[in-house]
């Protein structure tokens, strides 16, 4: 198959039916036939073969399909359909050559490919020319007859009329005028169509309903060249605009869009070959189909692998793009209208529902980088948020002032960003990431709320704690009749003035009343719990404080003084009191009386315990106070009960201890021997008292020796070291007297044996170690007993122990110098 026989003309079929694909690919691409749009026309040539159809259409057009020679004879040359630009015809207009027809090569009876190729014409051409010979006009057999036929045949096979032109031209024409043969041969025509056979649906339609009938007459080639050529040039002139108003091909119908003429082409030959019957609408509408997607997905791939998009692509991937909105819309914006562009003259429908469709796989593409540019947008007024709010409550402004604040600013922030990242092309919402960003700033807020009341709560409860734990310990330390009133005053009073704190606190939140009473209830009821708990800690040593509060009444007088037992005590007395106030301590311990309630605990307890009233049922013997809930209760009956036992027998020897005391304390006082020997002594002394009273040495003599006695008293505080029972005494002012009596006699035993040792230097260092330690002893009076064995020691074996007493100093000396003198 030849592509091209001569410049400028394309084999388009050829002789065996082929559709040169590639030719007219080709030919569209180097004459830009496809940019034209709907702006061009395609001429078409019918007629007997060897009939000048190619010497005219290379004349009228300027066209180079192949001619037979003359001087050869008449044989077929123009083999199949060719097709040529017409260059310089505007509009674009491309000529068609068609086979001849009734051509002796394909036989008589092969009529087949003149019927197709016919058919073909119809369908793609605006304008067909029959070339006739002008003598065949009028004759019975002419050669046009049968290709008349033919047309109108084939034509029925369309489903809608074209209104094409047919342009008749007349060759060789005679010296008859044209006026005179145009009549005969549109008879001609006429009857011919009249006989034709025609589907019901178009037995009445006349034959101008499917063409517009022209008729031209051109003089011989061969005879009359010049002027041939003179009415080809006329002719040439209506070719151009010929597709305008009034035109040659003014009124044609269905055209197929310049870019879709090749794939029209090549299905209308194929349905034309496979033998049906060509539904031109449907046609066009599948060329528009199949064209527009083409178009469109060109477009989608050329978008898909576009510089700028895969840019912006990436960089949304790793944050938020400034513009975005603004340069996809523009990278979009590119493709669609190339879209729309290419195909803009092919079927409405089609081409809009294609466009949708474009339009909708590149939003498909794109809005992933769309929604990366919202989640970064999102994340970054989110943190925002977060910030602003931080520093504004840094600064001292009110929480639901600076939520309010910081969500209208940062809202408006993430709205400038949509509006920012929106595209042209779609009406994406991003109202769901709105939402979302709403969701998760409402979310902070409430965590970052819920912790600065928390932090408010914890410093309001801290400071109830710290009102509230040191007095009311200090309260139960010291409990009485009024100690749950002072601690239902002390708690009334701390509560309300904590509570109404906290309520100014808080009301920079704007809490509704609900919560806030319930916060309010909260920290009254921690205010109460720490009371209670601090009840239970305390009833918990309940004994110890028993035991203390026994212990103050029973060692201190009514002026709190620490009681001396001299023996003029009521102990019995006493020891019930301090009992009684122990269990007065117990009843107020032993239940929690936040209500002010009263109850009968500390009447229970006292007839019970204390005046040993005997009542049936025991009241103590239960797990519960009449009229105190178990809740409040801190010490069960039955507890105290056990706990009375105990504290009993814990404080008895107290009691045995302030007897003793005070029976030594009587034993130390009654120290004049009795009545009877006192008489005696008088009776039988009274000589010598005489004899003392006489005698003033003797009366000295007693004088210095009472003297002296009451200054051992004094020094020694004997009714103070006997105050501790009589054996401690004893041993107390033992231990100061022993050692100086066994020394005294010690040394007397040595002076008696005239052994006595010069004194060592280290005996000289162990006698100020001494000193120092005795000194420290008379400081710390508590370690007595301890001092006096070790200094008992010591003075045993050491002889500066002497030089405690200056007599005994002086006497050394005396006896040192002496020594000194013999030597
Ligand atoms: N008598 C006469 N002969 C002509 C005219 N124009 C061309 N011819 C001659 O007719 C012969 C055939 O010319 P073509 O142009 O090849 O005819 P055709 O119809 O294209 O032939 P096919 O393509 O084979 O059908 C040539 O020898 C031409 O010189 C004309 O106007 N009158």
């Amino acid at each position: 198959m030849a592509d091209t026989d001569h410049c400028c003309s394309t084999q388009l079929i050829d002789g065996d039916g082929e559709f040169n694909v590639v030719g007219l690919d080709n030919f569209m691409r180097t004459t830009k036939f496809s940019n034209c749009g709907l702006s061009y026309a395609v001429v078409a040539i019918m007629g007997p073969q060897s009939s000048g159809k190619s010497t005219l259409l290379n004349h009228l057009f300027q066209t180079n399909f192949r001619e037979m020679d003359a001087y050869r004879g008449r044989s077929q040359t123009t083999k199949g359909i060719w097709i040529a630009h017409c260059v310089g015809i505007e509009p674009f207009t491309i000529a068609m050559d068609l086979e001849g027809t009734d051509g002796r090569e394909r036989g008589e009876d092969d009529t087949t490919f003149e019927k197709q190729s016919a058919l073909f014409a119809l369908a793609i051409a605006d304008i067909v020319l029959i070339n006739m010979w002008c003598h065949d006009i009028g004759r019975e057999q002419a050669a046009n007859k049968p290709l008349l036929k033919t047309v109108f045949q084939v034509m029925m096979r369309l489903f809608s009329p074209r209104k094409t032109t047919l342009l008749f031209v007349i060759r060789d024409k005679t010296k008859t005028p044209l006026e005179y043969l145009e009549p005969i041969l549109r008879e001609d025509i006429q009857k011919i169509w009249n006989v034709v056979s025609k589907p019901a649906a178009h037995k009445d339609t006349p034959l101008s309903e499917f063409f517009n009938v022209e008729v031209t007459a051109l003089s011989s080639y061969e005879e009359k060249e010049e002027l041939f050529k003179e009415q080809v040039a006329q002719l040439r002139q209506r070719f151009f605009n010929s597709i305008s108003p009034g035109g040659l091909a003014g009124d044609r119908r269905g055209v197929v869009p310049a870019s879709g003429f090749s794939f029209s082409a090549q299905q209308i030959w194929r349905v034309i070959k496979e033998n049906k019957d060509l539904d031109l609408p449907a046609h066009k509408v599948m060329v528009a189909t199949v064209r527009c997607e083409e178009i469109a997905n060109e477009k989608f791939c050329r978008l898909s692998s576009d510089e700028d998009w895969l840019a912006l692509e990436e960089a949304v991937q790793s944050g938020s793009v400034s513009g975005f909105g603004r340069r996809l819309s523009s990278i979009l914006e590119t493709y669609f209208s190339e879209y729309d562009s290419e195909a803009t003259y092919f079927d409405e429908d089609v081409r809009n529902a294609k466009r949708k469709h474009l339009e909708s796989k590149a939003l498909d593409l794109v809005l992933p980088a769309y929604l990366n540019q919202l989640g970064h947008l999102r994340f970054k007024v989110l943190e925002n948020f977060k910030s602003r709010l931080e520093q504004m409550l840094k600064e001292g402004e009110g929480f639901a002032a600076s939520a309010h604040a910081c969500t209208e600013s940062c809202m408006h922030e993430f709205d400038l960003g949509c509006a920012d990242a929106a595209i042209k092309q779609a009406n994406w919402d991003a109202s769901k990431v709105r939402e979302k960003l709403r969701r998760d700033i409402d979310a902070h807020l409430l965590s970052v709320r819920d912790a600065k009341l928390s932090e408010l709560v914890a410093r309001y409860e801290e400071k109830l704690r710290q009102l509230l734990c040191e007095p009311v310990e200090s309260l139960f330390d010291a409990a009485g009749r009024d100690t749950w009133a002072s601690i239902r005053k002390l708690l009334r009073r701390e509560t309300e003035t904590a509570a109404l704190e906290f309520s100014t606190a808080i009301s920079s939140f704007e809490l509704d009343q609900p919560t806030i009473e319930s916060m309010l209830q909260g920290l009254r009821d921690y205010a109460r719990n720490l009371v209670v708990k601090k009840a239970r800690e305390e009833a918990g040593k309940v004994l110890i404080l028993m035991k203390d509060r026994f212990s103050t009444v029973f060692s201190h007088d009514n002026e709190l003084m620490p009681r001396v037992w001299t023996g003029k005590e009521d102990i019995k007395t006493i020891t019930k009191d301090a009992r009684t106030a122990s269990l007065r301590l117990l009843a107020v311990m032993a239940a929690i009386r936040l209500d002010e309630k009263p109850d009968k605990i500390e009447n229970i307890l006292l007839s019970s315990l204390m005046e040993g009233t005997v009542t049936s049922p025991d009241p103590l013997a239960s797990s519960t106070w009449e009229e105190v809930p178990p809740e409040n209760t801190l010490i069960t009956p039955v507890q105290c009960k056990s706990l009375w036992r105990q504290f009993k027998s814990e404080t008895e020897y107290t009691v045995t201890q302030a007897i003793s005391a005070q029976e030594a304390y009587k034993r130390s006082n009654n120290w004049l021997p009795p009545p009877w020997a006192i008489v005696a002594m008088v009776v039988l002394g009274f000589n010598e008292f005489m004899l003392l009273l006489r005698n003033p040495l003797y009366l000295m003599f007693l004088f210095v020796a009472f003297l002296l006695s009451k200054a051992m008293w004094v020094q020694m505080d004997v009714p103070g070291q006997f105050q501790h029972g009589t054996l401690a005494g004893l041993i107390s002012i033992s231990s100061r007297f022993l050692p100086t009596v066994m020394n005294l006699l010690k040394r007397l035993a040595e002076e008696a044996q005239g052994h006595r040792t010069p004194e060592s230097p280290r005996q000289q260092e162990s006698s100020v170690a001494f000193q120092s330690f005795r000194n420290q002893s008379q400081l710390n009076p508590t370690s007595s007993i301890a001092q006096s064995s070790v200094s008992s020691n010591v003075s045993v074996s050491d002889s500066s122990v002497e030089y405690s007493s200056p007599n005994l100093m002086q006497r050394r000396s005396t006896k040192v110098q002496e020594a000194e003198l013999s030597q």
